[in-house]
């Protein structure tokens, strides 16, 4: 397996092959403003479109944030937003039904002597079903390790929940060309402790990109999630290879979404900035 290229001349992609149910799968009334390569999606997962607050908001601006979510969002989209813990209740409360709520972070334990800490079981007491695991900023500014992430992946799982495991390399490693190494030991860490892929969805966000208005090319990015999906063929089986969601993050933007959109391999986006903003509704219907 080849490795994948640093910055530009990316060669071509490896596709998953084309579905025949793909082309004339119905469209929604967003379809209209989308050009989709149709030949390239795959009908076997929805579109999911992550915002993650990090530690931005207040009730104030919620109730702003509230308001834009009321859409129109796309049915075929699978939405959620990941708020600070101490406003899960207060969003869960306030978003619309058709919006998922995620915490940002969780520990691997059910409760005991560790002070700052909350556990799934007290996310979903709260009525979320969702928690966004090892994202760079746990990674990189918190040290969190792969085994600890992998760790928090495994009892999040376990208490029920949903997860949104993040994986991505750093600027030196991508010009490296050390990319597909890390992500996959990114994964291999995460391997054991996945007990039901069904309730994961990979966020792939290279570090370089997340904030700084730098982001991936669909070319890059696709390249990367093919490299993925073919992982989890080789290590997992071909139905979770088919049927897991990994979703692209780093500087997406309402000018960005549909090109990355349209590649076959990349099914949704996790946002930062973007989803504080009114335009975030743009990048949730971005695949119509
Ligand atoms: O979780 C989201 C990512 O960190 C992306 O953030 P960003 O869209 O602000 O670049």
């Amino acid at each position: 397996m080849g490795g994948i290229t640093s910055g530009v001349g990316i060669r071509a992609e490896e596709r998953v092959p084309d579905r025949a149910d793909d082309i004339h799968q119905p469209h929604s009334e967003y379809s209209s403003t989308v050009h989709c390569d149709l030949s390239i999606m795959s009908g076997q997962r929805k579109f999911f479109v992550g915002g993650n607050w990090k530690m931005n908001g207040d009730k104030a601006s919620i109730d702003g944030i509230v308001s834009f979510m009321k859409g129109p969002l796309s049915p075929n989209t699978e939405v959620v937003v990941g708020c600070p813990q101490c406003y899960l209740m207060y969003t869960r409360q306030n978003m619309p039904d058709n919006v998922g709520v995620a915490a940002q972070n969780c520990y691997k334990s059910a409760k005991g002597a560790f002070t700052g800490e909350i556990s799934p079981g007290m996310i979903k007491d709260l009525g979320c079903e969702w928690v966004i695991l090892g994202h760079s900023e746990r990674r990189h500014v918190f040290n969190e390790p792969d085994q600890l992430i992998s760790e928090k992946v495994g009892h999040a799982l376990e208490s029920g929940m949903k997860v949104i495991p993040c994986i991505g390399e750093k600027l030196d490693e991508r010009e490296g060309n050390r990319t597909e190494e890390v992500v996959f030991a990114q994964m291999k860490a995460l391997l054991p402790n996945i007990s039901d892929w069904s309730r994961v969805v990979i966020a792939y966000e290279p570090v370089w990109a997340i904030g700084t208005g730098k982001t991936a090319t669909p070319d890059q990015a696709q390249e990367v999630h093919a490299k993925l999906r073919q992982w989890l063929r080789k290590n997992v089986n071909d139905q979770v290879a088919d049927s897991t969601r990994i979703i692209y993050g780093g500087s997406v933007s309402p000018s960005n979404c549909e090109e990355l959109a349209k590649k076959g391999d990349i099914d949704g986006f996790l946002v930062g900035g973007a989803s504080l903003k009114p335009d975030f509704v743009k990048i949730i219907n971005a695949r119509g």
